[in-house]
């Protein structure tokens, strides 16, 4: 990763380092020992440190060990403060927010656990992060439409915007095209939404959603895997419409997983404002960035006793051992390989297959993971971008327009209250101690469409200064970078970044602070076939590692950071549940369930 003037948020990494690594020494494991409650974990990313976690809760006479090849723990979580003329600036190199919905509620549950809700930053459905998502196309940013903005509104905007030029008659003819025929496995995401809706809004709007999910090419990623829903709808109902319209009168169809995995994640003991305060959340984050969550874990771990961190500890190879009891696990030092009843590897499938060392074929099947370069500028002037999540940038967009091919930008300003948010003068309820009684009897206080659970201190933000500027993140490369020889280096990027933000949003302004950061090989793209390479993945693993090596992470089944977690969940279920599994097992499960539909009133509820 290159860096501009950056100091670390938190002092917890490094030290946590040092003591994990003298408790790594000093526990001793041999070939010898019956390595029956030793798990290793191999990578120390976000999914490791997680998997790390759910053993220490569900297995609790498990010892745990994490090889790391880097010296840092977090993976791709990397929040960084920045200092500026009057404070500092809090940059995300990676993820930098969280939904918590779905998947997200194990990261809503680990914040609870982690006890570190007090340090969130909660932003409402009702904030502009939630409302004002723009789509770059032809020459200017075009707002997409949301219910607030009332049916005129949203109406009249589609009718004149070429941006959605037949998107209406793709919707209202959509249940007349003709079924896929049944020999189809698989197709692209760009095909079959154009087959569906026309191909106007897939290059438009569909192309640039994709950018920011997974800087991919909508006409390499797969419709079965990221879109399943509607990929089934058109097999079952005869159109995505009228799948939808069942779905919305008989309530949603969901694999048996899924089912389990929401029952169980309603039955958790939520604390209650908590619930509360998730239920109006768009997308959270926290005071010092995503690393929170990180570190939170670490220090979770270190405190259990149980684990034994390797860091700056490449694993040359992994094995069954000659017996088939265990799996060998073959570090550079010591070069003796030790034993683990199991392990699970958060590796990508390219490092998997490169420790398996093995003349025959791979493992895992060949998966391409894009770069993604991501620029954070920070401004002295306030207000340059206007108020919402950010822009997305279409495949249809011109090269004229784009000719740096960025993906999007991030408002990054969106995420947290800013220094007039938190001046109490501009607050709808200004007595602390009316506001103290609100949150004593569990109602939810909103300062500016951020949701404050830290009482009685003010609420959090993530920039620490006088008068907040703009601040942003430009995306570069993804799918558009596939096959370069070499990657734009620092100041490329930044000169990139910068004539982009000219271009499209007037910004000539230098910046008072910058970070770029390159992430090679980051995001694994679900191109077509992919649930046919998970389920070939899942039949190399078993029927080598007879169910002793599991994988988690985000190749499998979702590439965000609540992807991770729960794969992570999941892997260590399967372990506890002593079921013979690789962590894939589920891929291309035919096995539904009907969720219960959702009562007008809820629904009113929600929007
Ligand atoms: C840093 C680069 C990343 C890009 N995509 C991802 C990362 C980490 C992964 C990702 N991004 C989003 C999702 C959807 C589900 C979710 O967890 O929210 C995933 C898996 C959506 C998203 N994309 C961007 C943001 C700020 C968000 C989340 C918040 C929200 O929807 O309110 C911005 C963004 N990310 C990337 C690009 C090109 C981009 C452009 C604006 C790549």
């Amino acid at each position: 990763m290159l860096r501009h003037g950056l100091t670390t948020v938190s002092s917890l990494r490094p030290l946590c380092h040092n003591a994990l690594r003298s408790a790594g020494q000093l526990r001793a494991y041999s070939t010898e020992t019956t390595p029956s409650n030793d798990i290793a974990i191999l990578g120390g990313g976000i999914t490791g440190l997680a998997c790390a976690y759910y053993i220490t809760k569900q297995l609790p006479h498990a010892n745990v060990t994490i090889y790391e090849a880097s010296d840092r723990l977090g993976g791709w979580l990397s929040s960084k403060r920045v200092p500026v003329k009057d404070g500092n600036v809090l940059f995300e190199a990676g993820p930098r927010t969280l939904r918590p919905s779905s998947n997200g509620a194990l990261a809503a549950v680990l914040m609870q656990e982690l006890d570190i809700a007090k340090d969130a930053i909660f932003a409402q459905r009702t904030s502009p992060a939630a409302r004002n998502r723009y789509v770059y196309y032809p020459d200017r940013l075009v707002r997409m439409p949301h219910p607030s903005f009332g049916i005129f509104t949203n109406v009249y905007n589609m009718w004149t915007e070429p941006v959605f030029d037949g998107v209406i008659w793709g919707g209202v003819t959509e249940i007349f095209q003709n079924q896929r025929d049944e020999s189809v496995q698989d197709e692209s995401a760009g095909d079959f939404f154009s087959r569906r809706f026309g191909k106007k809004l897939v290059d438009r709007i569909l192309s640039g959603v994709l950018h920011g999910i997974y800087a991919g090419d909508v006409y390499k990623l797969s419709a079965k895997s990221l879109f399943p829903g509607p990929w089934r709808d058109e097999a079952q109902a005869g159109s995505i419409v009228g799948g939808f319209a069942r779905n919305r009168a008989d309530g949603p169809e969901v694999t048996r997983r899924e089912g389990e995995y929401l029952q169980s994640m309603k039955d958790m003991k939520w604390d209650p404002l908590l619930r509360d305060t998730l239920k109006d959340t768009t997308a959270f984050t926290f005071r010092d960035g995503l690393g929170t969550l990180s570190d939170g874990l670490v220090r979770h771990l270190i405190g259990t006793g149980k684990v034994n961190f390797q860091t700056s500890t490449a694993v040359e190879s992994v094995k069954m051992s000659d017996a088939g009891n265990s799996v060998m696990v073959k570090t550079k030092s010591p070069e003796e390989p030790k034993a683990y009843a199991n392990a699970i590897s958060a590796l990508s499938p390219k490092h998997l297959n490169s420790i398996r060392q093995s003349e025959s074929s791979d493992l895992v099947p060949h998966m391409h993971s894009v770069a993604v370069m991501t620029v954070n500028l920070y401004f002295r002037t306030p207000d340059l971008a206007p108020s919402g999540f950010g822009y997305l940038i279409p495949l249809a967009t011109s090269f004229e327009r784009n000719p740096e091919r960025a993906l999007g930008v991030v408002f990054d300003n969106a995420y947290s209250p800013s220094t007039e948010d938190v001046d109490m003068n501009n607050w709808h309820i200004q007595n602390p101690d009316q506001l103290k009684e609100a949150r004593e009897a569990g109602q939810l206080i909103n300062v500016n469409d951020f949701a404050w659970y830290n009482m009685p201190d003010k609420p959090n933000t993530q920039d620490d200064v006088k008068v907040r500027g703009t601040k942003l993140t430009v995306m570069l490369g993804g799918h558009y970078w596939d096959g370069w020889p070499a990657y734009p280096d620092e100041q490329e990027g930044l000169a990139l970044a910068r004539s982009l933000l000219e271009r499209h949003l007037g910004i000539k302004e230098e910046p008072e602070a910058w970070q770029v950061n390159l992430q090679s090989d980051c995001i694994p793209q679900y191109t077509v076939g992919h649930e046919q390479r998970v389920k070939t993945a899942h039949a190399n693993i078993l029927l080598e590692y007879k169910g002793r090596l599991r994988v988690a992470g985000n190749w499998m089944s979702g590439v965000g950071v609540n992807d991770c977690l729960r794969s992570a969940w999941d892997v260590v279920r399967g372990l506890r549940d002593g079921r013979q599994g690789t962590g894939l097992e589920h891929v291309g499960s035919t096995e539904y369930v009907r969720l219960k539909p959702v009562k007008p009133e809820q629904r009113a509820e929600k929007d």
